[in-house]
């Protein structure tokens, strides 16, 4: 039996960051494999993950939680045969539903046990995702059983209030909202399982057929493809990273609905790039992935605009 874990939480709240943090800590020496669901088509967090010497499966373009459930169950199967890993980190996209991904790993529970489901929440959007992505933010948070809290630099004061908004949302769940290398490993490891996941393995019990009917029934939300949507680029390679930069700010400036994430990997002139956006966070460093995508996800994003935007004259 493989160990399994789902590191879940909402876009840009740090799980790609966490990964890479418990590979290289809580999981050190053991054989990992890492399956990547990105909502949007460019594998980004597979490159890097990649480009940190990580064992990556990626699936994009779509939710394990609905549309690629078929291949999850699949993905899991060929890893567990080829690699036989110790362990097996899954990292839904943002807009996955935790509950959702639960269901589909236990499909697979002759071959691997959920150890953890995890939930990283970044502190500074609480309120925000909570209003108005709650049905998807908010079921990460109650199917966590450990919740760590992300961008607590300078955001300190705001702890004790948060706590209490996720107690709001799970009672259960053990909290963590220190900094992720001083808790020790075993928190990461092992721990209790909150309720509502109890809930979902004795319902995988029952027959397919009635676990079937109850997840339809229990099921009356959105799935995340009816709410938010991706647009890729490819970069020009001929541009500076001043241009670049200059390029990503108009598209996040302008762009029609509301960008929630931006994120690729990007070659131009001056080298390799990373770029990260996050709601009041713009970043682009330096790196070693290979890759020349950029991709934008959020709500009422239109592909041409955005494309335009970004190929037009500034
Ligand atoms: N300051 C600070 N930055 C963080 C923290 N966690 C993550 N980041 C940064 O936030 C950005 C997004 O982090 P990721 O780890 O890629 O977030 P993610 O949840 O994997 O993002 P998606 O998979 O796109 O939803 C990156 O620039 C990280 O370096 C944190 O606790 N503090």
């Amino acid at each position: 039996m493989t160990d399994l874990y789902i590191i879940s939480g909402f876009l840009g709240a740090g799980k790609t960051t966490l990964i890479q943090t418990m590979a290289s800590s809580v999981f050190q020496g053991q054989k990992i494999v890492v399956i990547e669901n990105d909502f949007g088509e460019a594998g980004i967090d597979a490159s890097f993950l990649t480009s940190c010497e990580i064992t990556v499966t990626s699936m994009n373009s779509g939710c394990i939680c609905c549309s690629m459930s078929g291949d999850f169950y699949k993905a899991i199967g060929q890893i567990v045969k080829e690699y036989q890993p110790d362990v097996i980190l899954v990292e839904p996209s943002g807009v996955g539903k935790l509950s959702d991904i639960v269901k589909a790993c236990l499909k697979q529970k002759e071959l691997v046990e959920i150890k953890r489901c995890i939930t990283v929440v970044d502190i500074r959007r609480f309120d925000k995702y909570k209003e108005n992505y709650g049905e998807f933010f908010v079921d990460q948070i109650r199917y966590g059983d450990l919740i760590l809290i992300s961008h607590l630099e300078g955001n300190s004061g705001e702890i004790e209030e948060t706590l209490d908004k996720i107690r709001e949302c799970n009672q259960e769940a053990r909290i963590e909202a220190d900094f992720w290398d001083s808790i020790p490993a075993e928190v990461f490891r092992t721990g209790e399982r909150v309720e509502a996941v109890k809930e979902l393995y004795e319902e995988s019990l029952k027959t397919p057929k009635i676990s079937h009917l109850l997840s339809a029934v229990s099921s009356p939300f959105r799935f995340a493809r009816e709410v938010f949507s991706s647009v890729t680029l490819e970069c020009n390679d001929s541009l500076t990273k001043e241009e670049l930069k200059l390029k990503l700010e108009h598209v996040i400036q302008y762009a029609d609905g509301m960008i929630l994430r931006g994120k690729g990997i990007v070659s131009c002139n001056e080298g390799k790039f990373l770029f990260h956006y996050i709601p009041g966070k713009f970043q682009l460093e330096s790196s070693q992935a290979e890759g020349n995508k950029i991709c934008f996800i959020g709500t009422g994003i239109k592909k041409e605009q955005i494309k335009s935007l970004f190929e037009g004259k500034l």
